[in-house]
C-alpha cells in the first residue's frame, strides 16, 4: 500500500512478478513437479470420466489449495534459510509446521478426489 497513483502498467508488472515466482517454484522445488504431474493426471481423469460441473469446482478448489500451501511452505523454507543456515530446533519446528500445512491440503485433495473418482471408476468395472 502506497500513496502512489493507480497505474495499470504497475498492476501488469505485479502479475509478471507473480508468474516469475511460480516459474521459480517449478524450477527449484521438486515437490512442485509432483504437484504438476498430479494436477495433469486429475485433469485427464476428470475429462475421461466426464465429471460434473460441481465436481470440477471441488477439484479446482482442492488442487488450488495444494498449490497455494506448497508455495507458502516454500516461502517459509526460504525465509528460514535466509535468516539462518545454521541447524536450530526452532527452525526445524517452523519448517515442519509449514510442511504439515501442505500435507493436510494434499490429504484433503486426496479425500475429495476419492469421493468423486472412486464411484465412477467402480461403475466402469
Ligand atoms: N536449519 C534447520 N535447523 C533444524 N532443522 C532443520 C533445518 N532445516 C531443515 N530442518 C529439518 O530437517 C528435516 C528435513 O528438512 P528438509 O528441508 O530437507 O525437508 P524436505 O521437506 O525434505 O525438503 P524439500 O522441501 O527441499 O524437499 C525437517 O524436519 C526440517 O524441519
Amino acid at each position: 500500500m502506497t500513496n502512489e497513483k493507480f497505474s495499470f502498467r504497475a498492476r501488469v508488472d505485479s502479475f509478471g512478478y507473480a508468474f516469475k515466482g511460480i516459474r521459480n517454484l517449478l524450477r527449484y522445488e521438486h515437490n512442485a513437479i509432483i504437484h504438476l504431474i498430479a494436477t495433469a493426471v486429475i485433469i485427464i481423469a476428470g475429462l475421461w470420466l466426464k465429471i460434473e460441473r460441481w465436481e470440477w469446482i471441488v477439484i479446482v478448489m482442492a488442487v488450488g489449495f495444494v498449490w497455494v500451501t506448497e508455495i507458502l511452505n516454500t516461502c517459509v523454507e526460504r525465509i528460514m534459510d535466509f535468516i539462518s543456515t545454521e541447524q536450530h530446533p526452532k527452525i526445524g519446528v517452523i519448517k515442519d509446521l509449514a510442511a504439515g500445512a501442505v500435507l493436510i491440503a494434499a490429504l484433503t485433495a486426496v479425500v475429495a478426489g476419492a469421493f468423486i473418482f472412486i464411484p465412477k471408476i467402480i461403475a466402469l468395472l
